[in-house]
């Protein structure tokens, strides 16, 4: 997969290159592009932002720099397109769907925004020629894209076969495809500061420990997302109707 960033700030991507994505770059596995934005700027003081149309506080990333960066990254006649990333508080919600969905692309790029975000104009351009997500990472409110790139990099990388040692992993995580979050783990020693790992999982019954790991999920989703367990009670239902 190959990965085009454009920010103002490229240093704050550095952590690209550490770990797991560092890894898979490294391997072959993501080919990582990273672009100042101000590459693509010719005046003076390489100006990136200009105030908003219609009032309002801040200012706004200017159309001009962005365009240039998307016609040297992804040339209009070029031979494929990207698929457009654009981070925003008033995007879609980032989901594992997505991660996955996104892990199956070729070719990402990511349009990392400051200020109160980029003119509207530029997602329309690129529209044109390739297909541009507005995505949210959360309800909070970030001061700029590059965060919310470096988590979805690192949810999409993840996913991308050969960058994580046990891929088994990956079915058995909260988010993961069965709607419950992931069960607590423990590891050595068996007793910890008065603390002793539940009996069940020192006791080799697998069928036991299957029905525990079960039970503390179902625990955990209702008491800290009982948005997913209704709808894994939907899915449920659905199930018994069909098998009716
Ligand atoms: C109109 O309201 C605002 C508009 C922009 C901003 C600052 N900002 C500029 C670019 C940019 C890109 C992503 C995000 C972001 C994404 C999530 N989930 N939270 N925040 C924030 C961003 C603040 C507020």
């Amino acid at each position: 997969m190959r990965l085009d960033v454009v920010t103002i700030f490229p240093e704050y991507l550095a952590a690209l290159d550490v770990s797991l994505v560092g890894k898979a770059a490294k391997s072959g596995l993501l080919d990582v592009h990273l672009h100042d934005l101000r590459e693509w700027t010719h005046d003076r003081h390489r100006t990136v932002d200009d105030t908003p149309y219609g009032g309002g506080a801040g200012m706004v990333m200017k159309p001009e720099p962005w365009g240039l960066a998307l016609d040297a990254i992804a040339p209009v006649d070029g031979p494929a397109q990207p698929r457009l990333i654009v981070p925003t508080p008033a995007g879609r919600p980032f989901t594992q769907e997505l991660a996955y969905e996104l892990a199956a692309e070729p070719w990402l790029a990511f349009a990392c925004g400051r200020y109160e975000g980029i003119d509207a104009r530029v997602a329309s351009y690129a529209g044109e020629r390739m297909r541009v997500d507005e995505v949210s990472i959360g309800d909070y409110v970030l001061n700029g894209g590059e965060v919310a790139v470096l988590v979805m990099v690192e949810a999409v990388a993840r996913l991308l076969p050969g960058v994580i040692g046990n891929p088994e992993s990956l079915a058995e995580e909260s988010h993961s495809g069965d709607g419950l979050l992931e069960y607590p783990v423990y590891t050595k020693p068996p007793s910890w500061r008065g603390y002793d790992v539940p009996e069940v999982l020192l006791s080799g019954n697998h069928g036991l420990i299957a029905d525990w790991h079960h039970e503390e999920s179902v625990r955990r989703t209702a008491e800290r997302r009982p948005d997913l367990l209704a709808a894994w009670g939907d899915v449920l239902a659905a199930k018994d109707d069909s098998d009716a």
